[in-house]
């Protein structure tokens, strides 16, 4: 345990507890057409990339799928987190979105394996809170602390519900800081944008 990880656990409560109430109250359609198209400055940031890593939301998660249509007509490779053990290790499939999901641990689901793990060159990364400074809050299990650590080049994406900022994000060492952060309704860059 680190010693701010109670910090941590109550910031998660937090912004679980602010990101329900949001998606909650949000109206129907606002929801619906929420994430289904990428930003040009967004495209731009992922013009170089061949592979792009989603996710596929959960519950109140931003609907990272969306973004698998948009991503696959600029002709990128969309893949998909597969969660390997409850400790930590994940890796990436590649998929499209009229491929089958196999379920996973943690209510999670995967693509079929087909020709082995792939190497992203983007990850867009869920949350469960950020700040200005484009720290990212996460479930807690550092399944994304250790992919952006295994692929240190690949873009560091974050997507939210604009009601997951929080204040300030308390950053441990294996933190690293996101790149860029997509929400409904803002994309937030980075100084070296
Ligand atoms: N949609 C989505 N996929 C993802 C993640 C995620 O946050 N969201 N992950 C991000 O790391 C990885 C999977 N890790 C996860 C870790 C914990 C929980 C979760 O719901 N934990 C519960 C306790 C579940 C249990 O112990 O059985 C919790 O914290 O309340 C979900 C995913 C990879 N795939
Ligand atoms: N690069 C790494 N290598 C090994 N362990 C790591 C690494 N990064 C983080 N961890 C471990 O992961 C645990 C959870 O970290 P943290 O609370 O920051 O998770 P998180 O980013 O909120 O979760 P997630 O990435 O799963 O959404 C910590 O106990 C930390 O020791």
């Amino acid at each position: 345990m680190n010693s701010d990880s109670a910090d941590k656990a109550d910031l998660r409560v937090l912004a679980r507890d602010q990101r329900r109430a949001f998606v909650a109250t949000l109206d129907p359609l606002a929801h619906r057409l929420a994430f289904k198209v990428l930003p040009s400055p967004l495209a731009r940031r992922l013009a170089d990339a061949r592979t792009v890593a989603l996710y596929m939301g959960l519950d109140d998660e931003a609907p990272a799928q969306r973004l698998a249509a948009p991503l696959i007509a600029m002709g990128k490779r969309v893949a998909l987190p597969r969660v390997l053990d409850r400790l930590g290790s994940m890796d990436f499939l590649a998929w499209t979105p009229d491929a089958p999901l196999i379920p996973g641990p943690f209510r999670t689901s995967h693509p079929e394996p087909g020709d082995g793990p792939v190497t992203p060159d983007a990850i867009i990364a869920p949350l469960v809170g950020f700040d200005r400074a484009l720290n990212r809050l996460g479930q807690g299990g550092g399944y994304y602390d250790r992919a952006f650590a295994r692929f240190p080049d690949a873009l560091r994406i974050g997507l939210a519900w604009s009601a997951q900022e929080l204040d300030d994000v308390p950053a441990d060492p294996w933190d690293l800081p996101l790149d860029i952060i997509l929400t409904e309704a803002e994309l937030i860059e980075g100084p070296d944008a």
